[in-house]
């Protein structure tokens, strides 16, 4: 039936008509076809693969809508790329705890051969896994095992120069750049034992830079998962000559950095995360130290910078929660000095922290992970080769979990007297397992510090007269409010 067909249409003597229509039909049905056994999802187009069921401007509304049509756990299309969307808390701890020896590495596809820089988010094996632990150890020495005076020290620091710096505003302004910029300087300092210099050219010009590459790289993975074939012709046209071209000038900028450190540092001196990676045992090698910064600064900077853009606009969409948790602050601190010891002493700081990282969903589809090995899951057959990604916001956002999600309610943190937080393990902004941050301690301090000292001293309103900002966030790496103005009344 279907050869009588293909002759009605080709005569037998034009063979090439038959030849081009096999082929033509081969094409479409390999590029079009689904792995049996895989999770379900929508049908896959030739070349674009399901990249046209996420169109739409609400991305997060879009991958709520697909799970609400085929369940916890479907499959997508990147292109030809075969991509597993786990949602709810419970897919995702299956994933990642339960079947982590399976589901913890990161993406080996030739995108990432090509272009990614990283050696420690996007690495795996065993050197990879001695970097996180050396990192976590220096972490916890440099920030923690000294009673935190270290990280306490910098994050003061910077906040005398920030608070200076918002108070000085007389007109509405928007807080992102300026956040972003403080939370750099932070981590900087953490790495390499100094602040940058205020104004600095070469850190403004990394800043940036990693502000940009941010948005190249997700767009030329689109291009390339959908034509890796633009590689090859004129032109950059999946942008990979640019991003080498970023990373030798990278490269560059953080080698005069430790070479001043060397130069300048005892020997045996452990001061600076760069100290320990300088050290005899130290799991990176010399010339690979630049990459583990760039993805240290990378990570540790915008993340936080988000969740305290998230939490400036959101204190000013609720100005009773502002009010309570400056009582709150006034009550137990004063005008002292926060210190790490206090978080325990002001829940109510905590809960905020934790609605704000609830809401806000900073890192909402967290960083891809990869299956190295064909693996049964809920029932599932995931190809070896596969690329997982956890919908974080499927769990802060699931009202189910979380009556009214979109409500900034701290108090759902709080037991019934109000005086002790209940930390739900639903909340996972850093995600789990053995890929999860390695920042999280680090990140919750700085958190903390932050919004405390910042309500001390100043107070967010939303500027008369001026459109109320909707909680509408831009989708990227990193979900991040649009941008909005708040007037900033300087306590006394
Ligand atoms: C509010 C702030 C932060 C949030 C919401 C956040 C969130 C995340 C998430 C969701 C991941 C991916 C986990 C996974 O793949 O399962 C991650 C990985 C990572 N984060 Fe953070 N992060 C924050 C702050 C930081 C800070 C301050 C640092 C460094 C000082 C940092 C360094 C890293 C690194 C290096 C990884 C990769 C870990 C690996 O691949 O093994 N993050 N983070």
């Amino acid at each position: 039936m279907f050869a009588a067909s293909i002759l009605n249409i080709f005569p037998l003597q034009d063979s090439t008509g038959v030849l081009v229509f096999i082929v033509t039909f081969l094409l479409i049905y390999w590029s079009t076809r689904r792995h049996p056994g895989i999770p379900p999802g929508p049908g896959r187009w030739p070349i674009i693969g399901n990249l046209g069921s996420l169109a739409g401007p609400d991305k997060l509304k879009v991958f709520r809508d697909l799970r609400l049509k085929y369940g916890d756990v479907f499959a997508l299309y990147f292109g030809s790329e075969l991509t597993v969307i786990l949602n709810g808390y419970e897919a995702i701890k299956d994933a990642f705890l339960k079947q982590g020896r399976q589901f913890s590495f990161r993406p080996e596809n030739d995108f990432v051969r090509r272009s990614v820089i990283s050696n420690l988010i996007f690495g795996n094996g065993p050197e990879c896994k001695a970097k996180r632990v050396c990192i976590m150890n220096a972490f916890r020495d440099l920030c923690f095992t000294r009673n935190g005076v270290v990280l306490e020290q910098i994050v003061h620091d910077e906040l005398d120069f920030l608070i200076e710096i918002i108070t000085k505003n007389a007109k509405a302004f928007c807080p992102r750049k300026t956040m972003s910029m403080s939370f750099a300087s932070v981590i900087f300092n953490i790495l390499h034992g100094k602040r940058p210099e205020r104004g600095e050219k070469r850190f403004q010009w990394y800043m940036d830079t990693l502000d940009q590459g941010f948005e190249v790289f997700l767009r030329s993975q689109v291009r390339h998962y959908c034509f890796p074939w633009l590689d090859k012709l004129p032109g950059d046209l999946l942008r990979l000559q640019y991003a080498k071209d970023v990373s030798v000038s990278v490269s560059e900028f953080f080698e005069e950095i430790f070479k001043e450190r060397e130069a300048a540092s005892l020997p045996g001196s452990r001061d600076c995360l760069l100290d320990f990676f300088l050290s005899e045992d130290s799991p990176v090698a010399r010339d690979e130290i630049w990459k583990c910064h760039h993805d240290l600064m990378g990570a540790g900077s915008e993340t936080s910078a988000t969740t305290m853009n998230w939490m400036i606009l959101l204190l000013a969409l609720y100005p009773d929660v502002q009010a309570k948790l400056y009582a709150e602050i006034t009550r137990k601190i004063g005008k002292e000095l926060p210190a790490i010891s206090d978080r325990s002493k002001i829940p109510y700081v905590e809960a905020v922290i934790l609605e704000t990282l609830r809401i806000g969903s900073i890192v909402p589809l967290g960083v891809p992970h990869f299956v190295k090995e064909d693996v049964s899951f809920r029932g599932f057959y995931i190809p070896n080769g596969t690329t997982i990604i956890a919908n974080v916001t499927s769990v802060h956002h699931d009202p189910s979990v979380f009556p009214d999600p979109f409500a900034f309610r701290p108090e759902r943190f709080l037991d019934e007297s109000g005086r002790v937080l209940q930390a739900s393990e639903q909340v996972i902004p850093f995600s789990m397992g053995q890929r999860s941050c390695i920042g999280e301690s680090i990140a919750r301090i700085e958190l903390f510090l932050y919004v405390t000292r910042i309500v001390q001293n100043v107070e967010f309103r939303l500027p008369a007269g001026c459109k109320r900002p909707t909680l509408n966030g831009v989708f990227g790496i990193t979900y991040r409010p649009e941008d909005y103005n708040v007037d900033i009344a300087k306590r006394n």
